[in-house]
């Protein structure tokens, strides 16, 4: 850790606070997250899901893992550094974003998404916060709850932050897949379009309200699994209506309103993967551009995102039918500020009412959505405790909503008995380096938690 100067404290958040830092070496600039938890072994570092699974991944659009660190049993991550997370770069704006700033970012973290994918990954956490940005690049970061599709289900972990959780992770199903990334992009996109959270839930049972209100309850032919899976745990859902999307995200394209609406399906099947969202109209003008194909022509474009001429038919044909009606044009109209989004509704957890799950008042109310900040009050800090205990919690409220619950069984890994602390290091290639005896007797101390920028 001595190779690098921290800088300044950048994020703050469930597992790590992470650092603005310069490789003294190289004069490069990073990101180095150290972990809140102790590791008394390297076995334990390595065997870390963020740590397994990003050494696998090698994409533009996936922020990159350059090195792990231990050293007096502190766990030291070093990525590449990236500006912003989505989220700062929404929360003080007054302007609406362009369908083509939300077009090309949304096109990366597809990318992205489709590459995890199909390496069989899943992230489980995506949200605005975990969307990083520098320039017009976007990559997606924050594998702390990254899964193997392969892995055995039931995955019993607390999962996701409330707002971008997938129904079936709401309905405590144990055999959900890579379409809750997709849900949560749904979310996002609309977020991204309006600067508002579409589904702001205060609990989970307001969570699952939240949508109902949007996209309509769930029905045998919208999602018969969905209602087995409420049923097993005596959950009723509100019956409400839905709403056209257009009418909550306004004056955007029928493409963008498509695709927010089919990644916002109840039913996981029903929903894009992420291959073929990247085939949706909507994105009829990006295309891909191979790293190795990029020329200083396209240097001012995207890593990831060009404008692709032709409409791709098969997506067409495909999505034709998610909105019946739904011409595609590529008209956008300019962004103007709706009068509900110009007064400002933003967003903080009002952590108060998230035991208010008992109440049933909370099923029948709809929330007023407000201000947020980073780090402090929002979904994110419910997953402050995704412990086996917050499992076995957010399982029994949603089961109280009616009556009776299903118990999950968890499993949660202990730490091993502590080892002798001495200075391991994992690099970017991939290759282990073992470092004992350079202990720096400062690089143990506690940091105090304070949320940056
Ligand atoms: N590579 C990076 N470059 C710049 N900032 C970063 C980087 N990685 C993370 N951050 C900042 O730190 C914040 C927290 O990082 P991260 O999500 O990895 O931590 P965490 O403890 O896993 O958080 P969470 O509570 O979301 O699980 C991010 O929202 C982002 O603002």
């Amino acid at each position: 850790m001595e190779r690098y100067k921290l800088i300044k404290e950048v994020g703050d958040g469930t597992f790590g606070s992470v650092w603005r830092a310069i490789n003294k070496q190289s004069g490069e600039v990073v990101a180095i997250k150290k972990m809140k938890k102790k590791y008394y072994s390297w076995e334990e570092c390595v065997n870390l899901r963020e740590v397994k699974s990003l050494r696998k991944m090698n994409h533009p659009n996936i922020v990159k893992l350059k090195e792990v660190i231990r050293e007096c049993d502190t766990l030291c991550l070093v990525f590449e550094y990236m500006e912003y997370n989505l989220y700062q770069q929404m929360k003080n704006r007054e302007k609406l974003f362009s369908e083509n700033d939300v077009r090309n970012w949304c096109f990366q973290v597809f990318q992205g998404l489709a590459y995890m994918h199909q390496r069989g990954y899943f992230h489980r956490d995506l949200k605005p916060e975990n969307l990083l940005v520098t320039k017009d690049v976007i990559k997606i970061a924050d594998f702390g709850l990254a899964r193997e599709i392969s892995s055995q289900p039931p995955y019993t972990e607390y999962v996701s932050t409330r707002w971008y959780r997938a129904p079936e992770v709401l309905l405590q199903s144990h055999l959900y897949g890579s379409k809750v990334d997709m849900w949560a992009m749904g979310a996002i996109m609309a977020e991204l379009f309006t600067l508002r959270p579409l589904f702001p839930g205060t609990s989970e049972a307001d969570e699952i309200y939240k949508i109902c209100s949007v996209i309509g309850s769930p029905t045998t032919e919208s999602w018969a699994d969905g209602l087995k899976l409420a049923r097993d745990i005596n959950y009723q859902f509100p019956q409400l209506a839905s709403v056209h999307l257009s009418a909550l995200i306004p004056s955007r394209s029928d493409g963008a309103i498509s695709l927010v609406s089919s990644l916002c399906s109840w039913d996981p099947c029903k929903r894009p993967t992420a291959s073929e969202a990247l085939q949706h109209p909507f994105f009829q003008s990006c295309f891909y551009i191979p790293p190795s194909l990029r020329t200083r022509a396209v240097a001012r474009t995207p890593p990831s995102a060009g404008t692709r001429g032709s409409l791709d038919r098969q997506g067409l044909k495909r999505y034709s039918s998610a909105l019946p009606n739904t011409k595609f044009t590529n008209n956008f109209s300019s962004p103007k500020l709706h009068a509900s989004i110009a007064s400002g509704v933003q967003r903080k957890l009002d952590l108060a009412t998230e035991d208010g799950i008992k109440n049933k008042k909370s099923l029948k109310t709809t929330q007023q959505s407000k201000y947020r900040f980073p780090g402090k009050d929002s979904p994110t800090s419910m997953n402050k405790g995704r412990t086996a205990r917050g499992v076995s919690e957010s399982a029994e409220k949603l089961a109280n909503m009616s009556i009776g619950t299903r118990r999950q069984s968890m499993g949660q890994s202990r730490p091993s008995p502590a080892m002798k602390a001495g200075v391991n290091c994992i690099s970017e290639s991939g290759n282990f380096v073992l470092r004992s005896g350079q202990q720096n007797p400062t690089t143990g101390r506690s940091l105090t938690r304070k949320v940056a920028g």
